[in-house]
This record gives structure tokens, C-alpha cells and sequence, in this order.
């Protein structure tokens, strides 16, 4: 198999001197896995090369025969001023450091003694690089308003702008070498978009997914990296690890945020050194897969409490999609209806039902704790019980709480907030309390306003009749 180039548009390495140059781009290649390097050692040719490639970040030798570092900096910041360049120079001048960063580079190292700290300061520049790409794909995405890969998104049914600016940010950072974490609620489409950011950056690679929680440390372990053969007793074969079965992939986990310490702390490292160790190996083997990781969990109040490590948090979330719950966007339950209606049709080979049109009212006075999960289950239970042509709603009514008379409903005073933001936490009433008519009438008004003023919606929501919701409307009038 031919190995991904790292990183997708090569490194410029200028320097006179060619075992310099080598030895530098075979520490880079051990070091931080770049292997898509140009040795320049002619700095008479960098100019052309620059026309010709578009380049990640240039490496600048300070003093060459020809042009020097400092000729051609100028031309190379003024030319192309979003390509990082870092110097190099045998000498540790303040004064020329100053004048090379005034100049436009980024960075300045003293090539013998500080090639730790240049290795740093290339994944720094790297970092700085796609940051700023990113930033210019956004801006692009959001002037345009438009969709790059509309064929990746196809499973995901929305014409929310919500969602829509959700796609967007997908596309802006599924070529980004940094990992991506995928936050929302339990069922709000988490998978789907992973998969859908996979098929942007390496449609043709391995997908691997695995879901940690509930792993204890050496299942993660092992399951992550695998292990040699005779590692521990019983083991009788070499096991690969699924980071090795994703290789020129993306290695998808989910439930991040129930991971265990002791497992936060080896993911850490393989984020942090781009390597890990198979149990019972000595050489460490290089991450080829991409990452991509999701989690229903709130992580950033989980790293306040101390149960998430804040290091790793901060790694994780350089690129955050964060999928709006459905009830913040019911301007999706019309398409997603449909489109359940179909599938349910389909997978209990029946005719596709028609909706009753109060459907998307009446679901949208519903918080949906589990979110799109939730509302397929729904149509699926509808779809299974179905035999006329139209749909019934009162499968719908039961699920969501409106049962009719006999039934529990919805109990109107909470006591505690919701978890699923559920209105109202508790009822709070002015100085005077208001007399029991004057109630009764808010709750009425309330009723349709939910539903949009469809008065048998409403009056299911009340548990009375429409007659009976008819005739507190004539009240309300005359009264006023
Ligand atoms: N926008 C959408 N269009 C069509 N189907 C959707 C959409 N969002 C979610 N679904 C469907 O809803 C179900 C739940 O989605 P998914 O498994 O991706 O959610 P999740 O957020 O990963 O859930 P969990 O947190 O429980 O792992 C799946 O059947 C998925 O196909």
C-alpha cells in the first residue's frame, strides 16, 4: 500500500548544505511523521519551486551561496504571505532574529543546538497554518452559503440553518490532521456525521469504529493497540490493534467522555507523540488513521469536575462539532417524518402512510430527550400498528405523554429543571396569586400557541374536548 503523504502539501527544506538537509528531514520524518519533503539545496531554484508547488511551510537556511535567507524572505512573505517560513542559522544572533521576524518568519532556531525546539515549533507552525485555513474555508463557506460535498451529507435529512452551518463547519475541518470531536445529546445524529466527515477526507480508507465506554483500562488497551505475540499467558498471537486496522483511515470512538483515567492518559500520549506501543512490543508503531471521536457527555463541565483531564479536553476540542438537539430545530420534523415514513415503510413492506398534517405540530410540543432516535422509533411503532390510509396520531399522543383521560399526561408542575431543558423547571407566580380562571385562560393561550393555533391539537394537549376548548375561546372573548 502506498503511504499518505504527511502533510498533504510538502515542507520546503532550503539549505546549502545536502547532509544537513537530509539529516534534517529524516529527524522531521521520526519526529512528527512528515514524509512529504522537498530538499532544496540550489537557493536559486526556490522561487520556481514556489510558483510550480504549493507548499505547507518553508525551512530557511539563513547563509547560502546566491540568494542568502535574508534576500529571499522578503520575497517569499510579500509573494506568498500564508506560507509559514521558519529560519534557520548556524549562528544565535538576537539582533538577525529580530530582523528575520520583522521580516515576515514565524520562527527562529539555531540549527545545532535546538532541533527539539524546531521540531516543536514546526507542529506550532503546522497548528498556526491550519488554524488560519480553516478560518479562510469558513469565512468562504459562510459568504457562499453553499455545500462543497453535498454527497457526503446525503444520509442526513435537515433544512435547518443550524444543521446547514453545522455541514459547513464539517467541511471546513475534515482535512485537518488534528482530531475532530462530535458533541450533542444521545440519538441527535453523532454517527452519521462522523461517517460523513470520513467519506470528505478518506472515503477509500478503513473505517474503524469503536465505542469505549464501559471498556476497562486494559480492554482499551488492548482493543486500541493490540499486542504481541506472548505478551501475557494465553496470549498465543500477535493481535493488531484497531489504530493499526484503520491505517490510511479514520478510527472513529464514541462515548469519549465515559473513558477511565488510566485510558485518558494513553490516549493523551498516542494524540501527543502520533506513536503507541503494542502490550509486549518495544518499538513503538506510528498512527496512520485519522481520529475522530464523539461523546453525549458535556466535556467541558466534565473537566471542571475534575472527571476529564483537562490536557486532554483542550487536544480534543481544537475542532468541535456541536449537533443542535432536535428541539432546537423542528423546521427539520416535516423532512424527517417523510423520511422515516419511507424507511419504516420499507422495512415492514408496507405502503408508505400519509401523514396527518397536525403530525409535525403536535411533535414540535415535545422535547425529544432522545432526539432523532427517538422520533424513528416513534414513526416506526406508528408505521407497525398502521392499516388505513392516513396515519393515526395516537400512537404519537401516548409517546409524547398526551394519553387522553385515562391516561397519566404530562404532569404540569416540575419540580426540577429538566436535563432535557424542558419548560418550565417550576411554576413561579407573582405577589398576588392569580385566581383560577385567570390561570386556566393562560394555560388555554399557551396551549395554541404551541400548536400553532390548531385547536384539536390544542385541546388534546389541555385533556378536554374541542368543544370543550370551543367554549372557554367564546368565554375568553366576551370576557375581554
Ligand atoms: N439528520 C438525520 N437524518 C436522518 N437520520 C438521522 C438524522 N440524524 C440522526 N438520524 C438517525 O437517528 C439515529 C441516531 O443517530 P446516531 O446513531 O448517529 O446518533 P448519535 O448521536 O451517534 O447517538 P448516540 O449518542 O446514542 O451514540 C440513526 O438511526 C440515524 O440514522
Amino acid at each position: 500500500m502506498n503511504e499518505e503523504l504527511y502533510p498533504a502539501a510538502p515542507i520546503l527544506l532550503v539549505d546549502d548544505e545536502l547532509p544537513w538537509l537530509r539529516s534534517l528531514s529524516l529527524t522531521l520524518r521520526e519526529a512528527t511523521g512528515v514524509n512529504n519533503i522537498i530538499k532544496c539545496s540550489d537557493s536559486r531554484e526556490v522561487l520556481g519551486i514556489l510558483q510550480r508547488t504549493e507548499v505547507s511551510l518553508i525551512l530557511l537556511d539563513l547563509t547560502m551561496p546566491h540568494f542568502s535567507g535574508q534576500d529571499l524572505l522578503p520575497m517569499i512573505t510579500r509573494d506568498y504571505p500564508d506560507t509559514p517560513v521558519i529560519v534557520l542559522s548556524g549562528l544565535n544572533q538576537v539582533d538577525t532574529a529580530v530582523r528575520c521576524m520583522q521580516l515576515g518568519a514565524v520562527d527562529y532556531y539555531v540549527k545545532t543546538v535546538e532541533r527539539e525546539r524546531l521540531v516543536t515549533g514546526i507542529q506550532r507552525a503546522f497548528s498556526m497554518k491550519e488554524l488560519r485555513d480553516e478560518n479562510q474555508r469558513l469565512k468562504a463557506r459562510f459568504l457562499e452559503d453553499h455545500l462543497e460535498f453535498p454527497d457526503a451529507f446525503y444520509k442526513i435529512k435537515s433544512r435547518s440553518q443550524k444543521m446547514r452551518a453545522v455541514l459547513q463547519y464539517c467541511e471546513a475541518v475534515a482535512q485537518s490532521s488534528e482530531p475532530i470531536l462530535i458533541t450533542g445529546e444521545s440519538g441527535v445524529g453523532k454517527e452519521l456525521i462522523a461517517r460523513a466527515i470520513r467519506c470528505i477526507r478518506c472515503p477509500d480508507g478503513p473505517w474503524v469504529a469503536v465505542n469505549v465506554a464501559g471498556l476497562d483500562d486494559n480492554v482499551f488497551s488492548d482493543t486500541l493497540f493490540g499486542h504481541t505475540r506472548g505478551a501475557f499467558t494465553g496470549a498465543d498471537r500477535e493481535r493488531r490493534g484497531m489504530i493499526e486496522e484503520a491505517a490510511g483511515g479514520t478510527l472513529f470512538l464514541d462515548e469519549i467522555g465515559d473513558l477511565s483515567h488510566a485510558s485518558q492518559v494513553k490516549l493523551l500520549r498516542l494524540l501527543q507523540e502520533g506513536e503507541f506501543f503494542p502490550l509486549g512490543a518495544d518499538q513503538p508503531r506510528r498512527l496512520k488513521a485519522k481520529l475522530l471521536f464523539a461523546t453525549n457527555h458535556e466535556l467541558a463541565a466534565k473537566k471542571e469536575s475534575g472527571a476529564f483531564r483537562k490536557d486532554l479536553y483542550y487536544r480534543l476540542s481544537a475542532h468541535q462539532v456541536r449537533i443542535p438537539p432536535l428541539r432546537e430545530r423542528f423546521e427539520d420534523l416535516p423532512l424527517l417524518i417523510d423520511h422515516f415514513l419511507q424507511e419504516a415503510a420499507d422495512s415492514f413492506g408496507k405502503k408508505k402512510p400519509t401523514a396527518p398534517k397536525e403530525l409535525a405540530t403536535l411533535l414540535s410540543t415535545y422535547a425529544f430527550p432522545g432526539n432523532v432516535r427517538e422520533l424513528r422509533a416513534m414513526i416506526y411503532n406508528a408505521v407497525s400498528l398502521h392499516k388505513s390510509h392516513v396515519l393515526s396520531l395516537d400512537s404519537f399522543k401516548a409517546a409524547i405523554g398526551y394519553c387522553g383521560d385515562d391516561g397519566p399526561g404530562p404532569s404540569p408542575v416540575v419540580a426540577e429543571p429538566a436535563a432535557t431543558g424542558e419548560p418550565p423547571a417550576r411554576l413561579t407566580f407573582p405577589q398576588r396569586l392569580p385566581r383560577l380562571e385567570e390561570t386556566a385562560n393562560l394555560v388555554v393561550k399557551e396551549a395554541l400557541r404551541r400548536s400553532r393555533g390548531n385547536q384539536t391539537l390544542a385541546a388534546t394537549m389541555l385533556g378536554i374536548t374541542r368543544q370543550a376548548l370551543a367554549k372557554r375561546l367564546k368565554k375568553i372573548v366576551s370576557d375581554a
